[in-house]
């Protein structure tokens, strides 16, 4: 997969993220503080990660900041974008089944490198549930 990765520092996981989705063979394309050229503040980074999914550019993003508050909440701002905040490999694996989601929001604070690993491989392996209340939720959203 295309994936983007966006986050306003380098503290924490950030990097990480971004070896461990190459180690794993995806395509990664970085934003913020991971990015030479571009504005690091978590509004601005998110923005750019969850843009790149909305137009298709990635299949994918990953946006990161401290608490994982402000990626999130930023990244949902972006129509199409359900973006989960995701704390464990359970959180992660029910964001992929239950709310199809198509953004991974992470916080820098609290993931620790274990933690990222199994958040990752639960994301990745994830797939949307077909059950119809599912599906009529995630319908739902587009109507808001
Ligand atoms: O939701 C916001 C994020 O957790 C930020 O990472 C936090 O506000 C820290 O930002 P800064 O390093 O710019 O003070």
């Amino acid at each position: 997969m295309r994936i983007s990765v966006a986050a306003d520092s380098t503290d924490g996981v950030a990097e990480r993220v971004v070896s461990e989705l190459r180690r794993r063979g995806h395509e990664v394309v970085t934003h913020g503080a991971l990015s030479e050229e571009e504005r690091d503040d978590w509004a601005w980074a998110s923005e750019l990660a969850a843009r790149d999914v909305r137009e298709g550019r990635a299949d994918q993003a990953v946006v990161c900041c401290w608490t994982g508050t402000g990626a999130s909440i930023a990244a949902n701002k972006v129509p199409g974008i359900r973006a989960a905040l995701c704390v464990d490999a359970y959180t992660a694996d029910g964001a992929r089944k239950w709310n199809d989601a198509n953004v991974l929001a992470l916080s820098l604070r609290l993931t620790s490198e274990v933690v990222l690993d199994e958040i990752l491989d639960a994301w990745l392996a994830g797939r949307p549930s077909a059950d119809s209340a599912d599906v009529a939720n995630i319908s739902h959203l587009d109507e808001i």
